[in-house]
C-alpha cells in the first residue's frame, strides 16, 4: 500500500481587502456568525488529506489570530503563523519557506496547498482529486471552465481575440505543488522577475519546465473579493442553493 505523502496548506490571510471597501479586512467579516476565515480553516482541520496548516497574516495580527480565530474555534492543526508581504506572491513565499522545510532546513518530501483564505468553500473531494493529481503531475490547480466568453483586450478596451471557450478556465485555490518543484519556481522568481504574477501556478509555468495540470474545482470555491459576493456567500451558507 503506498504511504500518504505529508501535505500542508499554505492558507493566506495577509491581504488588505481594498476591493471589498470594509473597515475589517474582509478574511475577519462575519459570515452568518463565526469570521471568514474559519470556514477554510475548518475544512483543512476536518480533512484527511491536510496534515497541518501555515496561516500567513498580515503584520502585527499574530496574537489577534491567535485570540481570535485559532483558540476559540480550536485549530489544532494550525502548526505556525507567518506575516505575510506587500503582494499576494510575497505572502505565498513566507508562507512557503514555514511550510516546506524540516528542522534541518531541507526542503521536505510532500506537497503543498496553497489558498486563499479569502475562498470559504473549498471542500474535501476537491483536496482529494488534488492530492490523487498531485502525485501524477506534480503541479495542479483548481478550476472551472468559464461560463462566459472571454475576450482578451488592448488598453483602449477593444476586443483583440476571442479564445474558443473550450479552451478557457477560471483559476480557484488550492494551488497543489511538490514542496522541492514550488520552492525552486518561487525562489527562482523572487529572484529574477515577479512582474504581474496573480497565481502560484505561474511561477511554475515561468521558471519551471512542468505541465501545469487544472483539476476540477467547484462553481461554489468563489473568493469572497467584492460585497455582492458575500450576499452569494450568506446564501451558500444558508443552504439556498
Ligand atoms: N499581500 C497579500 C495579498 C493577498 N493575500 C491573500 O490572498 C488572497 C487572495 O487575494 P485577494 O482576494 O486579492 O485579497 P486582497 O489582496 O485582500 O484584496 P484586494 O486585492 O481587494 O486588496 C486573500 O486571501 C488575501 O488575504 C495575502 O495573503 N497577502
Ligand atoms: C490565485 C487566485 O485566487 C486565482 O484566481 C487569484 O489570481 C488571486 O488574485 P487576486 O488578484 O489576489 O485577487
Amino acid at each position: 500500500m503506498e504511504v500518504k505523502k505529508k501535505c500542508t496548506a499554505v492558507v493566506l490571510a495577509a491581504g488588505q481587502g481594498t476591493r471589498m471597501g470594509t473597515s475589517v479586512q474582509k478574511q475577519y467579516l462575519e459570515l452568518e456568525g463565526k469570521p471568514l476565515i474559519c470556514y477554510a480553516l475548518k475544512t483543512f482541520e476536518t480533512s484527511s488529506v491536510i496534515d497541518d496548516v501555515v496561516l500567513v497574516v498580515g503584520t502585527g495580527q499574530e496574537a489577534y489570530v491567535r485570540e481570535q480565530i485559532i483558540e476559540p474555534y480550536q485549530f489544532a492543526k494550525v502548526t505556525a503563523i507567518v506575516e505575510g508581504g506587500r503582494e499576494r506572491y510575497d505572502s505565498v513565499y513566507e508562507g512557503l519557506k514555514a511550510a516546506v522545510r524540516d528542522e534541518k532546513g531541507q526542503v521536505r518530501d510532500g506537497y503543498v496547498f496553497i489558498h486563499d483564505g479569502a475562498r470559504p468553500f473549498v471542500d474535501e473531494e476537491m483536496l482529494h482529486r488534488q492530492y490523487e493529481a498531485v502525485g501524477t503531475y506534480r503541479a495542479c490547480v483548481a478550476g472551472m471552465p468559464s461560463k462566459d466568453t472571454v475576450k482578451l483586450i488592448d488598453d483602449d478596451n477593444y476586443a483583440v481575440k476571442t479564445p474558443k471557450r473550450k479552451y478557457v478556465w477560471t483559476v480557484q485555490t488550492p494551488q497543489v505543488f511538490e514542496n522541492s518543484l514550488i520552492m525552486d519556481a518561487y525562489s527562482k522568481m523572487m529572484r529574477e522577475d515577479c512582474e504581474g504574477i496573480t497565481d502560484d501556478a505561474m511561477a511554475v509555468e515561468r521558471y519551471m519546465d512542468v505541465p501545469v495540470k487544472l483539476v476540477e474545482g467547484s462553481y461554489r470555491n468563489i473568493k469572497i473579493t467584492t460585497p455582492e459576493d458575500l450576499a452569494v456567500a450568506r446564501t451558500f451558507v444558508n443552504g439556498k442553493i
